[in-house]
Formats: structure tokens, sequence, C-alpha cells
């Protein structure tokens, strides 16, 4: 059994309600019993505290109010089926008129008592859940709304409520019990005193209902749904390199909590932490992302801080003088006069010669502050025992948090030096004895600054999030997306790289988002969203995004793509393609490209272009760099031929294999540029290219295996017809072969500078006598590998290895 709580904005609109009633269904249909909590609509209860403010003030609430109707109703006209709309409206009338009786009874008595305001305020949470439950009810006929009222029961502290755990569990345990095959939708944060008043649960007030609904209830987990990622690294909104945390402690969620972190409120989540009961946070408009796991027996980070958290805007006051040195009790008076007028100290230290003490209070606490310890040491301060009680203002505290850090040395130097490096001043200093948390006073102007250089500091070499823009999703580029949506938590996980697609292309469409694109859908978003396609304004766009590690991945069959490689090398973006043209056209663009991406600093990744996945311009790199000179390269490059002649066996014609190879994703798009070997002589060129010969495509003896009808059919079509035509030709080939005891293999060959592709009847002694499938063989002579060779052989077409080819090249740029 979980519980599901999810916050205003997951149920603010139309929109973000279709989004929780997805959540919702794929929860059912997995057969989990769930109950689900909510929160009053997005911003509702700030408008219902502003009316009531306005009431008291005798302002004219009605328009308020007005607005609060409409929001409510837009979703019962948009979510509710039309049959079913006017009963909900009537109790919704019902819920509105009695908020207006108790606005004009404010209005009248000229007072917003707590008891009145918590009155006022439960009709948020009310409204949201009885509508939830219309909602709901399209999905599963049993839904009920259930007013928190009934179940949570408190004192009168009106506001900020305090729990009676043993009548409420009683009430819990005993609705739930009695009404298993309901959905339950339940009002967040409002609960009753023992004379039936509504009172609130103060601040995440919804998150405590959850909590204390699965603690009642024993839940298997308790479930946050908000409108971010989980709890991050850092605030995104000053850090751009935070990213979402996939575990932590109770005690690092207290602790990156307590300064800023707004996901959850932890004091909250105490019932569910008491009762070791794993709290999700998770995404109501991105449901896929697995959220961050808040449990008691999370596993250990893997690095020395979890997270770095902030306040933004902290004032610190500065007792000092010789009257405290060796004074006990002097703190002790100072704070606690500091908590019995409830001014909340953020953050203490004290230097160890007990001269001085500093705290942090909120900015607008430190005036009451001042005053009250003025008065309380009063006489200390007249006779100079105490110096003039100072306040600075417009400071912030950055915290770093973390269990590891415990007994680790080294980690305040780090965030120190990090400071220092950047020119942040640090004004105070303080470290719990728990080392959970090393919290620093900066000036307010320095916060960003720190925050970037600190993440840096504990996370850059950690996570690296590449910025990826595809062109040609057809063959390749498709399971190239699947690829990485299928393994994307995986690689964040394992090597820490996070792909991000942020720009999408085909021949029709383009579509770009800086945010990336949901990999889950996005066929329809390129379908639905998509501009008319055009290279040079998805080059523009993604140049003038300006992204950090930002990658091109060419998987289209043109020439169009590599007109560009060039300016992309110069923007600072690397390139990752399977597609041939660019490096085997003219020897001088392929030089300049590769002295451009050097001379910039990126990556010209280009694997796959020989053999597909298999590890061929790799192993030829590292023979070379590693000082071996190559002699002779023999190989079988082409996929297709390979499977042609693998597979032209009995009664199958040419015809046929030739249309199986295209259907089985091993041909180029257009299959003559496989049979007339211009996809080999390609290969092979690059080949040559890469082993340092400065060859041009003329350079190659390209050996024909097509009869001249076949070779230059005018079309895909024409082609298919002139093969069936000409099935004698290709029999008695093979059947020349047979006579021998021979195979055909199409056979490429480097030696003394040159290179030659032939067609070759080889016998059960060659090595490349036994192939099956798709397979392409690569054997290398060398000055070191010259009494064996280096042999290198599997399959070399089709999508999946050519994708996972590309896919690897990508996680090298991301791990360079
Ligand atoms: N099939 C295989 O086993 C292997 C294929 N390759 C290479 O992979 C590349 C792609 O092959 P397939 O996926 O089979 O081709 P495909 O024809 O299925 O897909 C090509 C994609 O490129 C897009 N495209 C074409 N022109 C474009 C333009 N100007 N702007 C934007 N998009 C454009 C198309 O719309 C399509 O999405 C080829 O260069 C091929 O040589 C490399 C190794 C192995
Ligand atoms: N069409 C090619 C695919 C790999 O580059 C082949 O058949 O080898
Ligand atoms: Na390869």
């Amino acid at each position: 059994m979980k519980v599901l709580k999810f916050g205003g904005t997951s149920v603010g609109s139309v929109e973000a309600l279709q989004a929780l009633t997805g959540v919702v269904k794929s929860n059912l249909e997995q057969g989990e019993r769930i109950i689900v909590v909510v929160s009053a609509m997005g911003g509702l209860t700030n408008l219902l505290i502003k009316t009531a403010e306005d009431a008291v003030k005798g302002i004219d609430f009605s328009r308020s109010l007005m607005a609060i109707e409409a929001r409510h109703f837009e979703v019962v006209k948009s979510l509710i089926p039309i049959q079913q709309q006017n009963k909900v409206f009537t109790t919704l009338k019902i819920y509105f008129q009695e908020l207006e009786d108790l606005m004009q009874g404010v209005t009248a008595l000229k007072e917003l008592s707590p008891k009145t305001k918590d009155a006022i305020l439960s009709y948020g949470e009310r409204c949201s859940a009885f509508m939830l439950s219309r909602i709901l009810r399209t999905l599963h006929e049993n839904t009920e709304f259930l007013d928190a009222t009934q179940l949570i029961k408190t004192d009168s502290s009106f506001g900020n409520a305090h729990v009676d755990f043993d009548q409420t569990n009683l009430l819990i345990q005993d609705y739930f019990n009695n009404h298993r095959d309901e959905l339950t939708i339940v009002t967040g944060f409002i609960a009753s005193d023992n004379q039936n008043r509504t009172t609130t649960l103060g601040r995440g007030g919804s998150d405590y209902t959850a909590a204390i609904i699965g603690a009642a209830l024993n839940a298997n987990q308790i479930e946050i749904w908000t409108d971010v990622n989980g709890m991050m690294t850092a605030d995104p909104r000053r850090v751009k390199k935070a990213f979402s945390l996939d575990e932590l402690s109770y005690t690092e969620a207290m602790e990156l909590s307590f300064f800023g972190a707004k996901v959850i409120y932890p004091p909250t989540m105490v019932p569910a932490f008491l009762k070791k009961i794993p709290i999700v946070i998770k995404n109501t408009f991105n449901p896929h992302f697995e959220g961050t796991f808040i449990r008691h027996d999370n596993k250990p980070s893997n690095t020395v801080i979890r997270g770095i958290s902030s306040v933004d805007y902290v004032s610190i006051l500065n007792v000092q003088g010789s009257g405290m040195v060796g004074k006990a009790g002097f703190s002790g008076r100072l704070f606690s006069l500091l908590s019995r007028e409830q001014v909340n100290v953020i953050l203490i230290t004290q230097s160890s010669s007990e001269h001085s003490i500093t705290f942090a209070v909120a900015p607008e606490d430190a005036i009451l502050a001042k005053s009250l310890i003025e008065q309380e040491f009063e006489l200390e301060l007249a006779a100079s025992k105490l110096e003039p009680i100072r306040i600075e203002n417009d400071l912030s505290i950055l915290a770093i948090v973390g269990e590891n850090m415990k007994q680790t040395p080294g980690i305040s130097g780090k965030l120190f030096s990090s400071l220092g490096r950047n020119g942040v001043n640090v004004v105070a200093i303080a470290q719990g004895s728990s080392e959970y948390n090393i919290s620093v006073i900066i000036n307010h102007d320095h916060l960003s600054k720190a925050l970037n250089a600190v993440h840096d500091a504990f996370f850059a070499e950690l996570q690296k999030t590449l910025h990826v823009f595809v062109v040609g999703v057809g063959n390749i580029g498709k399971e190239l997306l699947t690829q990485i949506k299928n393994h994307h938590a995986s690689l964040v996980k394992d090597n820490l790289i996070n792909i991000k697609i942020i720009g999408l292309s085909n021949s029709r469409k383009m579509f770009v988002d800086a945010d990336g694109i949901d990999l889950e859908n996005w066929e329809n978003i390129l379908n639905e969203k998509g501009e008319q396609a055009s290279l040079e304004g998805f080059v523009n766009q993604m140049k003038s995004l300006d992204l950090p590690n930002c990658v091109f991945v060419d998987n289209t069959a043109t020439p169009a793509p590599s007109q560009f490689y060039k300016e992309i090398f110069e923007s600072n973006i690397s390139v990752v393609t399977c597609n041939k043209i660019a490096n085997s056209g003219a020897y001088k663009q392929f030089e300049l490209l590769k002295t451009t991406a050097q001379k910039h600093g990126v990556d010209f990744f280009y694997e796959t272009n020989v053999g597909a996945g298999l590890p061929i311009i790799k192993t030829l790199n590292d023979l070379i760099i590693s000082g071996d000179k190559i002699l002779k390269i023999e190989a079988i490059l082409s996929g297709t031929i390979s499977f042609i002649f693998n597979n032209f066996k009995g009664d199958v014609t040419f015809y046929d294999i030739v249309k199986q190879a295209q259907e089985k994703g091993y041909t180029e798009p257009d299959p003559r540029d496989d049979l007339g070997g211009i996809d080999f002589m390609r290969k092979m060129l690059i080949l040559a290219r890469n082993s340092g010969l400065a060859l041009e495509s003329s350079d190659v003896e390209l050996g024909a295996i097509l009869p001249e009808n076949c070779a230059k059919a005018p079309s895909v079509d024409a082609f298919y017809e002139e093969l069936k035509v000409s099935n004698d030709y290709f029999e008695k080939l093979k059947n020349d072969a047979a006579a021998e005891g021979k195979v055909l293999r199409y056979i490429g060959k480097l030696e003394d500078g040159k290179v030659s592709i032939n067609l070759q009847a080889v016998g059960s002694e060659h090595p490349f006598y036994s192939l099956s499938g798709s397979d392409n063989i690569i054997a290398f002579t060398t000055e070191r590998y010259c009494e064996t060779q280096m042999v290198v052989k599997g399959p070399g077409a089709g999508a999946a290895v050519t994708a996972a080819g590309v896919f690897a090249d990508l996680v090298k740029v991301g791990a360079e």
C-alpha cells in the first residue's frame, strides 16, 4: 500500500490534473492499493489568505472569490463528463457559499483570528480533493472524497496544530480497514480539534498528512509528487549543473532542506522516518523519472558530499566582549531569551576564546533580536563588558551536506579553497559536531558564484551532461534513440553521463528544446511540434543555444550535414557520425575536418563508418599511435554483400536475398551503393586515410559484382527488376565457385599504398571462408602482427550494432 501526495502544482491546472490522472492510472493498473492526499490548487492558499486579509480591511473580496470559483469550474468543465458536472458544481457551490459566509463574518467582526483563518484555508484542500475524487471516478468507480478533519485530531493551536497520534492512528486505521476497495482522496493540511473545529498542520502540512496516514497504516512507501525531478545537488535556478539525487538518508534530507531545499519539509516526515517507511520524491510532469528515495538504509553516496543548500538572505548578530569569557551560562541566557521570544536562530558559531558569539537569523528578526539582547544585557553593555551589538545584513548561508563527510579529511579544505579561488569572502563558519554539514556565511552578492564554484569542486567530474543534436532518425537514428532511452538511467548512475537530446531532425521536420526532448514520445513531438527542416536553421539554433558538452550526431546518408561539420567544430561542438560521406569525399576535406576538430579541442568520432559497431577505426588508431606500421589490410567490409554470399543457397534467388538484406537493415538506403561497391570503397578509403595515406576515391581499384544492366539501373525499383532478370548470371558465379569447393567473397586489400576491392572465390583454407550473417572481417598485418595477423570479426551491418557503435562514440565524448 502506498500513499501518494500531490502538491499544489500537481492539481493547479487542467494539464496538471491530466498528468496526475496518468500517475494514478498506472498505479491502479499495477494493482497497487493507493491512498491519495492532495493540497489546494497551486497558489490558492495564498489567494485565500489575501482574500481574508482584504475582508478584515473591508476591501471587496467578491472578485477574488469569483476567481477561486472560476479556477475550479474550469477544471470541472474540462475533466468531468458533462452528465456528472451539475452534481459537482452543486457541492462546490455549497463550499463557496460557506467560504463567502466566513469572509463576510471576518468583515463584520473586523477580525481574522487564527481559528477563522484555518476554517477559511481548509476550503482550498476541500475543493481540490472533492473535485479530484470526481475526476478519478472515470478511472475507478468507487472513488470517494475524504475530509481529513474526520481522521486527524489535533490540539487547538490554530495555524500550527499538534497531532494527537493516539486518537488519529485509531481513526485512520478504522477508516481504511473499512474501505479497502475504495480509492480515497484525502485533503492534505487540515485536521480538527476535539470540538471538531478545523485546524491546520502548519508548513508542509499536506506532506505531514501523507506521513501521518502512511505511518498509521504501515504503508510500503510514501510518494511526494511535485513539479521537479526530486531533490537536487543544489538549487537548479542558481546552479545549472545541479542534478537530481537518486538517494538520500533521512538525516541528509533534513540537513539539505533545513537550508533551503524546498521540495519537501522533512520535519513533517518524521512519522514516516520513525516507521522506516521510504519516501520518494517524484515529478508528476515527468513520471518516468525514478525520483529521489529517502530511506534509512540508503546506499552511501559515491561522492563525499550529497548536496549543497543555501539560504538566500540572513542577517548575523555579533555579541562580543570580555564579559563573556569564562562566564558559564552566558550563551544559555542569550539563546533561551531568543527562543522564548520566538526568534529562530539559524546558525551559531562561537570563537574558542569565548570572546564572541555570532549567530544568524532571518533578516526580519534581526532588529528584534538586537533589542532583546540590549534589554537583557543592559548592565553588561553599560559596564562595557559587552561591546555594542552589531547586525550585518545582506548575507547568505551556503552549506555542504552529506553523511560521507563524517571523518573524511580534506572536505573543508576543498570548500574553502574553491571559495577562495573564486574571490568569495567567508564571514563565518559553522560545522555541526555531527559532521553532516559545514555551513559558511558569505555576502549575498557572491551566492550564485559560490554555489557554482563549490558544486564544480565537489561534483564537476562526477556527472557530465551531453547536449545532443541528432540529424537523421531513420533506420539507425531511431534505434539510437531507443538505445539511449533504455540505457539512460544506468549511464547516469554508473557512468555519470547524462545524455540529453536537445534537437532532432529528419528530412521533413526539426525540433529543438533546450530542456531536452522526452524520448518516450519523440516521434509525436517531432511530427506535431516540429517546424520545417532546414539544416542551416538546425545548426544555427544549436550554436545559439551555446550549451556546454554539445554533440552533433549525423545519422543521415546524405552529404548535406557534412557541409556544416567545420563550422560546428569551430563552435566547439563535437561530431559523431555513422555517415561515411564526409570522410570519403575529397581528401582535403577529410584532413580539414580532422585538423579543425583538433584545433578546437572537440571530438570527431566515426567508428561506425567501417564495420558498424566493430572496433576497427579504434584498433587501427591504437596500432598506429603505439608505433606499429600497417603492412597490409585485408577485409570484407560490406555487411550486405557478406550476407548475400552467406545466404545465396538452394532455391533462393539473388533478388530475394538482396531484398532480405534490405529488410534486415543491412543495406544503405539505396542498395545500389552496396552492390555497386561504393559503400565498400568508402570504407577502404577511410581506412587508408586513417593509416596515413592521402588517397582519393579514384585511386581505389573497384572490381564489380554486378553485370552492366544492374549497375546502370536508373532507380532502386529498376535495379531490383534487373536483379530478377539477371538471376542466371549470379547462379553461374555461385555454381562455378561451388564446383571448385569455394565460396564467393568480395574482398578489399590495402597494400603498398594501393587499395583494391575484388570479387574472389575462396576455398576452405582461406581465413575468410567461414563467415555467417552480415559478418565483416578485417585482418591487419603489421610490423608487430606479421606472423599471425590481428583479426576483428563479427556482424558489420544492421541497426542494432550500428546504433550501438554511434552510442559508444557518444559516450566516449562524454567520458573525455
Ligand atoms: N545500415 C547499417 O548497417 C549501417 C548504416 N550506416 C550509415 O548510417 C546512415 C543512416 O542509414 P539509415 O538509418 O539506414 O538511413 P535512413 O534512410 O533509414 O535514415 C536517414 C535519415 O536521415 C534523414 N535525412 C536525410 N536527409 C536529411 C537532411 N538533409 N536533413 C535532416 N535529415 C535528413 C532522413 O529523413 C532519415 O531520418 C547512413 O549514412 C549509412 O551509411 C553505417 C553503418 C552501418
Ligand atoms: N550498408 C552497409 C552498412 C554498414 O556500413 C553494409 O552493408 O555494410
Ligand atoms: Na567500426
